[in-house]
This record gives structure tokens, C-alpha cells and sequence, in this order.
């Protein structure tokens, strides 16, 4: 229902992000690690449709392999779904239907945006108008990249990640993103970290416990200055992603010889986001990598966060 009108369906789109920055400090209590991230949205989307229905169920279409998603109670559409009517007594259910632009397990945030979009078609789609605040708390219980799926733009993130503040940023980013066709599980990369620092122990410096975020990304978001921006890029990820497959120090290294200004590994990867100086540049990269067999889109940043779009 919107404003008292029965609706067929809602239809909204959220983005996918890549984690400028990301320190990660130590283990929390409840298990989680303690982040200093900044992120920003790109123009990669999924577009989630909501229809009324008494059941709750979830299919699939669009540019990626969904092959592994589960369809069940477990795929993250369905539990915000869940929680949504949970949390408002709603009792009825929703078909929803995902156009799916962001790789799987790629270190996008796919499956969080799909979170995102679908607390806020239900919402629209049932009328339950719970308003934005609310909706930011319920998308944190989902996940710790789903509150930035619906916040967008660019954001720093601390705590699990899921703590935003908007971060201040001029100009558009031009990205190009190799997708290098596998997935990697975020809770494996995270205790492959664990390890390598348990193994060095002593090495590491105490800021790294506290994270925090370095002024220099912050100042070139500000800037709009992708060269500055280039050179702030940092990810604690990165290494272990590339321990557990070594081929991406082989694409960042293509990249960059490439016309890359930078690569990174996008949060637990295995997607490289490539960031360029604009979009002639990331047109010639995205060639260059597609003639090496690397498949690559290009994307621009930042972009809005889950919202209703008119069909
Ligand atoms: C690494 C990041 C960077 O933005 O993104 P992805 O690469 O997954 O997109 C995030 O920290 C992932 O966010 P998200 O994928 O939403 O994580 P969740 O579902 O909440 O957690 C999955 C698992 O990752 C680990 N985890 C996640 C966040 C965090 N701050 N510390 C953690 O240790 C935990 O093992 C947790 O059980
Ligand atoms: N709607 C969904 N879309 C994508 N993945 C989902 C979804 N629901 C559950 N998952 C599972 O969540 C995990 C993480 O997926 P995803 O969000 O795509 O990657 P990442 O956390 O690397 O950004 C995958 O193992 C995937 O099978």
C-alpha cells in the first residue's frame, strides 16, 4: 500500500560498494572485527521486485551465476523480508524477484544490497512505513555492509562496519571492476587475517588494534582527486584474499600496468576494483583486460543507496 492505494508491486534498486579503505582491528566479543572503513557505492545495482503473495519466496535473474545462492530461508532477501513483518506484525508474505548485477561472494555487498532493497520494497509494497531510522536499525541485525546497501553514497563505517557516517565527496570516481569468476567466503578471509597475525604476533602495531581511517582518503574523497585517492587506497584484506588465491596479485599487477592509477582487492575479493583517471582511461583498461580473459565491467561512484524507481 502506498498512501492508502493498493499496490501490484515495488520495484527498487541498491547498489553495489568497494571499501576504499579498510583497516580491520581486533575480535570483538560478540565474534565480529572491529573495522575503520570507507565506502563507496557504485553503479553496479540490484534490482529487487516485490508482488504480493502469502508466501515468502525468492528467484533470480540478470547478468550473474546464481547458482550457489540459496532459494530458502537463508538467502538474505528473505530473511529481511522476515524480519520486516516480524518487526510490524505485517501477516502476509512477498514474492520477490532479483535482477542480479553484483557478483556473488565477489566482495561487493551483493547479497546486502538484495537486504537493503527488499526492507525497502516491502515496506513500500505493505505499507508498514516504519521510516527510514528504523529501517537503517532492522538492516544492521542482517548483516554488517546491509545498513550502507541502504545509506549509499560514501560513508565511513566503524564497529562491524555498520556504525555510518556520511563522508564528504565531490566529483564522480571512474572504476573499472575485474571479476575474476570465483568467490571467496568473508568469514574465511577474515580467519585467514587472524592467522597470519596470530603467526606474527609481535609485529603488529598497536593502531592496527584501534583502527581508524587515514585523513588522506578522506581528503581526497573530498577533493574528487582520483590520483590522491589512488595512492590512499588501502585494504587489510587484500593479503589474505590473495593467500587464499594468489592469481589476484597477478590481476592488480595487469591492471596496473594497464593504465590503472591503483588496484584493490574490493573488501574480502575476490573482485579487483581498478581506479582510473576517467572514463577513457577505464574504457582502455576494460579492453586491455577483457583481450588478457579477464572479465571486467566498469562502474562510477558514488551513487545513491537502496530506493523506489519508477518502471
Ligand atoms: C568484508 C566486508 C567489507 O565491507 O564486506 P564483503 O567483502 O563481505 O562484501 C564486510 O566486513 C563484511 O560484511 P558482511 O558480508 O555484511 O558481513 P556479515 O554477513 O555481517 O558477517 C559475515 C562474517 O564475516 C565476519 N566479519 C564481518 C564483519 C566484521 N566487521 N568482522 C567480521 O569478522 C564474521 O565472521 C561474520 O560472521
Ligand atoms: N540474496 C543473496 N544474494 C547473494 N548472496 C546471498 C544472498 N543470500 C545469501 N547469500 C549468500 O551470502 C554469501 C555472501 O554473498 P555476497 O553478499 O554476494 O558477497 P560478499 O559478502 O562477498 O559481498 C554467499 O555465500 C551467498 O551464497
Amino acid at each position: 500500500m502506498v498512501d492508502g492505494w493498493d499496490v501490484d508491486s515495488v520495484h527498487v534498486r541498491a547498489p553495489g560498494k568497494i571499501n576504499v579503505f579498510m583497516r580491520v582491528g581486533a575480535v570483538m566479543e560478540d565474534g565480529y572485527h572491529d573495522v575503520a572503513t570507507a565506502y563507496q557505492a557504485v553503479s553496479l545495482y540490484e534490482d529487487v521486485r516485490a508482488y504480493p503473495d502469502d508466501e515468502f519466496s525468492v528467484g533470480f535473474s540478470g547478468s550473474i551465476d546464481t547458482a550457489s545462492v540459496p532459494l530458502d530461508e537463508s538467502n538474505l532477501a528473505i530473511k529481511a523480508a522476515r524480519l520486516l513483518a516480524k518487526r510490524t506484525g505485517y501477516t502476509g508474505g512477498v514474492r520477490l524477484e532479483i535482477e542480479k548485477h553484483v557478483p556473488v561472494a565477489g566482495g561487493m555487498g551483493g547479497g546486502s544490497a538484495d537486504a537493503a532493497a527488499t526492507l525497502v520494497a516491502c515496506d513500500a509494497l505493505w505499507g508498514t512505513d516504519v521510516g527510514r531510522d528504523e529501517l537503517q536499525t532492522l538492516a544492521a541485525r542482517l548483516g554488517a555492509d546491509v545498513p550502507f546497501a541502504l545509506l549509499g553514497g560514501t560513508a565511513i563505517g566503524t564497529g562491524r562496519g555498520d556504525r555510518l557516517s556520511p563522508a564528504l565527496a565531490t566529483g564522480q570516481f571512474h572504476w573499472v571492476l575485474a571479476l575474476p569468476g570465483g568467490e571467496l567466503s568473508t568469514p574465511q578471509v577474515y580467519r585467514e587475517l587472524d592467522r597470519h597475525r596470530e603467526r606474527h604476533a609481535g609485529d603488529i602495531a598497536p593502531a592496527q588494534l584501534t583502527p581508524t581511517v587515514d585523513s588522506g582518503v578522506l581528503q581526497a574523497l573530498r577533493a574528487g582527486d582520483p590520483a590522491m585517492l589512488a595512492e590512499a587506497l588501502t585494504n587489510d584484506l587484500q593479503a589474505p584474499a590473495i593467500h587464499l588465491v594468489p592469481e589476484l596479485a597477478d590481476v592488480i599487477e595487469l591492471g596496473e600496468t594497464n593504465g590503472a592509477l591503483a588496484g584493490i582487492v574490493s573488501g574480502s575479493g575476490p573482485t579487483v576494483a581498478f581506479l582510473t583517471s576517467d572514463l577513457d582511461s577505464a574504457i582502455d583498461l576494460q579492453i586491455a583486460l577483457s583481450a588478457a580473459r579477464v572479465h571486467a565491467v566498469r562502474a562510477t561512484g558514488p551513487v545513491h543507496g537502496a530506493r523506489v524507481v519508477g518502471d
